[in-house]
């Protein structure tokens, strides 16, 4: 795991994630998040109308959904501050309604903004929740100490909250979810307000905190930045689930859109249309110039065709294209088969995350 975040990181990284309080680990932390058929209305706004999830444990569960659709109401429910009208809902194997101690205690839950006390510093904001988990003084000081190094606030832990920037204040809200170890680790847009290097660092530290073992469900809006972090996902809609049991092995299978940029437009639209794959220009460049018309770019292979195109061309130009691809397979052989005839590609990437697309098909089938 140390390997994984120093190979992402440049300068160092951040610190290691400190050693869990030892409490022993309940036995049922493993369920993760367990909900069936939940609802909850404000007044005459039904905002969440049957929810049904699971977020396992040792994985990183993505929150999707557009705005308002439930997905704060859910986090509340599940952290124990709002009482459902119906349904079951089981965190660490515990019903936070019933048995809400116990379930709490299992239980790091950071909020879309993190309140503090502005007059306690930031080490007494992290050792004042330390203390109403009941961890040992001299215990509780040393992670402190540690979140503080994780979250990179070392230089403001004695300083009053009130100075804290947005960013900082989110990094402090993180580290208070994290001082009891919890075993249930719930964002509500973790990543907003936070510097790219802090994202990334909240990336590394989510996915580690998952592969120790913890259950991390985390909404956002940002679909880009879910996608790196995330292995399922569960989808929102009007406070419906809508899409259960998304996990990003089941999407290698999927077709995809890709697109493909060469230093000479000319070499891979000759080779795309030798090869019979159907392409477009890419948008980003407009009409590949000298490109031919994509409506034409379907012709089946012609095996008596050289299979090397020419080098640059008078007037050719670097450019790209779009082609559609079955599932990853068929994305991998299209590369090998590119660059074995001499096109010389300089990217080939998805234009959309798994995620990202997800949702928008999402979005399609509604209209
Ligand atoms: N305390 C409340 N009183 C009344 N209505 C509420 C309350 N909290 C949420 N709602 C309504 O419930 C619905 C779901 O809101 P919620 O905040 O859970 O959505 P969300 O998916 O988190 O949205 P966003 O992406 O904008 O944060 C919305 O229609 C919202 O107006």
């Amino acid at each position: 795991m140390t390997s994984t975040v120093d190979d992402d990181t440049p300068g160092g990284g951040p610190p290691p994630v400190p050693a869990p309080v030892p409490t022993p680990q309940a036995p049922d932390a493993a369920d993760g998040i367990v909900v069936a058929g939940l609802r909850r209305a404000f007044g005459t706004v039904q905002a969440l109308d049957g929810v049904d999830l699971r977020a396992r444990a040792g994985r990183v569960t993505a929150l999707v959904g557009p705005n308002g659709s439930g997905k704060t109401t859910l986090l509340l429910v599940l952290a124990g501050l709002l009482v459902p009208d119906q349904g079951s809902v089981r965190v660490a194997g515990h019903d936070p309604v019933t048995d809400g101690a116990a379930a709490r205690g299992r239980t790091g839950w950071m909020p879309d903004a993190f309140g503090t006390w502005d007059s306690l510093t930031a080490r007494e904001v992290l050792s004042t929740f330390a203390a109403a988990y009941r961890i040992p003084r001299a215990q509780a000081d040393q992670r402190v100490a540690e979140l503080l190094a994780t979250v990179h606030l070392e230089e403001y832990a004695d300083r009053p909250a009130s100075v804290l920037s947005r960013g900082q204040k989110q990094r402090l809200g993180l580290a208070r979810a994290l001082v009891h170890s919890p075993d249930v680790l719930l964002l509500d847009e973790p990543a907003s307000g936070l510097d790219p290097r802090s994202r990334v660092d909240l990336r590394l530290l989510l996915r580690r905190l998952a592969d120790e073992g913890r259950t991390v469900l985390v909404s956002s809006h940002v679909l880009s930045e879910l996608e790196e972090m995330a292995d399922d996902a569960v989808f929102l809609s009007k406070g419906r689930t809508v899409v259960g049991g998304w996990t990003e092995t089941s999407q290698a299978a999927a077709p995809r859109r890709y697109r493909v940029r060469s230093l000479s437009t000319a070499a891979l639209t000759d080779w795309l249309g030798r090869a019979g794959v159907a392409w477009q220009a890419d948008d980003e460049d407009g009409a590949p110039a000298g490109a031919p018309d994509p409506a034409a770019s379907t012709a089946p292979p012609d095996p008596a065709a050289p299979d090397t195109p020419a080098g640059p061309i008078a007037g050719d130009r670097p450019g790209g294209a779009v082609v559609d691809v079955a599932d990853d397979e068929d994305a991998a052989r299209l590369l090998r088969e590119a660059v074995t005839a001499g096109v010389p590609v300089t990217a080939f990437a998805p234009v959309r995350g798994r995620l990202e697309q997800a949702y928008l098909d999402l979005d399609e089938e509604r209209r």
